[in-house]
């Protein structure tokens, strides 16, 4: 720690704390405007400021205040790992005795919203859902996520083994069949095997939740959300690249960001197309034509939050209900493209109900031609060992993956 790296780190959160952009993008746009940086420095910047941002509320109430300086040395003091001898030579006398008493302060009188990091609306909702789990579960959110990989066309031994010769340690993520837990945060752009997209990065819960679409060789399958396609190319390896995936969005550039991707992974199956929006004219073109659709709806991500901390300052009671009328529009348009006898997979990245059962309940009444089957049995189906009711419902805290929800409708 020195003077220079707390004030590199001090400008980031600033950046960071206007919310105006994911924070992701923002220490991108940081980092470029300082190409000087090494990689150890950056790596110090985002840990601190991303550890700053998954617990704000508590900071500021600590602080009192929202100065980017104060509250990371509070993190860096409180949860960076750091003895306040570290910060003898990096921080004026003054601040360190403040440290001290930052140091030993106790939230035990704070409102719950404020020990658990959320604003007032989220932890009603998440309170209302949860109960005393929740405690549990924002925990575990509070983690950074490990590192995933899906693997293709080559065995997980073989490539945990090649992943090993290189000196890169992991272990099978113990639901999906394709999944690689890595230990730490290896960079893998140079690695043969991700050149050759025989590994992808992906959560074992996106995988998951692939898996529920059974989707096989020859079908007719539907990624109607597919953005830059993580859960396409699963979809396409469970097809052997056979039969046809459409890849839909309306976001040009993620269905760009698609296009390397797929290269790698060499399939040949997939047909990417852009949609004006859920009601384009190729939905309807292609009603009644689909063994499986999913639909990876767009929501406020709020099951990613280890990853994607700022959302919970970012999202609003607004943006949330403004999302719940889209989910809905998206399902029912959707849903023309399922053939009978077809499955039709709901998904979002969400922990609240009104994105999720609310969504497919509300579904339901409306389409009376749509069954529920249970998440449950179609993984047993697949051959995966996690219990499950009705929906999938995955718990960081619980499971190791983001929060995914998804419920499995087929079409009599
Ligand atoms: C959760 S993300 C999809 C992530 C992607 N399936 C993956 O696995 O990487 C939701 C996507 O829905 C897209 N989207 C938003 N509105 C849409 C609409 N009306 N019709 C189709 N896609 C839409 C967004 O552009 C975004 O890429």
């Amino acid at each position: 720690m020195t003077p220079a790296l707390l004030d590199t780190a001090a400008a980031a959160l600033a950046d960071l704390l206007a919310f105006t952009q994911p924070a992701d993008a923002v220490l991108s746009a940081f980092f470029r405007k300082r190409p000087k940086l090494g990689g150890r420095e950056r790596a110090f910047v985002a840990e601190s400021v991303y550890g700053v941002i998954r617990r704000l509320r508590s900071l500021e109430r600590l602080t009192e205040g929202r100065q980017p300086r104060r509250l990371l040395l509070a993190w860096l003091a409180r949860h960076g790992g750091h003895t306040l001898r570290e910060f003898e030579a990096a921080v004026g006398q003054g601040e360190l005795e403040w440290l001290k008493t930052i140091k030993a302060a106790r939230l035990d009188d704070a409102p719950a919203a404020v020990r658990l990091d959320l604003p007032d609306w989220l932890h009603e909702r998440l309170a209302a859902t949860y109960g005393e789990h929740l405690e549990t579960l924002m925990a575990a959110m509070n983690r950074p996520a490990a590192l995933d990989l899906r693997v293709a066309r080559m065995s997980r031994e073989a490539v945990l083994e090649n992943l090993a010769a290189d000196g890169i340690e992991g272990t099978p993520t113990p639901y999906s069949p394709w999944g690689v837990r890595l230990k730490g945060k290896p960079s893998l752009s140079k690695e043969p095997m991700y050149q050759d997209g025989v590994i992808e990065v992906q959560d074992e819960g996106s995988q998951l939740l692939a898996l529920l679409t059974g989707a096989k060789r020859g079908e007719m399958v539907c990624d109607f959300c597919a953005g830059a396609g993580g859960k396409t190319l699963a979809l396409g390896a469970m097809m052997k690249s056979t039969g046809r995936l459409y890849a839909f969005d309306v976001a040009e550039k993620r269905l760009a960001n698609l296009k390397p991707r797929l290269a790698r992974s060499q399939l040949s199956n997939v047909h990417p197309q852009l949609l004006a929006d859920e009601n384009d004219t190729k939905v309807k073109r292609l009603a009644g034509k689909f063994d499986r659709v999913l639909v990876d709806a767009p929501c406020s991500g709020l099951g990613t939050l280890r990853r994607n901390p700022d959302l919970k300052w970012r999202q609003s009671p607004e943006s949330v209900a403004e999302l719940t009328a889209k989910q809905a529009a998206i399902l029912a348009s959707a849903a023309r493209l399922a053939k009978p006898g077809g499955r039709l997979v709901y998904a979002t990245c969400s922990l609240l109900p009104e994105e999720n059962e609310a969504v497919v309940e509300a579904f339901l009444a409306s389409h009376p031609e749509f069954d529920l089957k249970p998440a449950g049995s179609v993984l047993a189906e697949q051959g995966v060992a996690l219990a499950m009711a009705d929906y999938l419902r995955l718990d960081p805290s619980a499971h190791g993956t983001d929060g995914f929800f998804a419920a499995v409708l087929e079409k009599r």
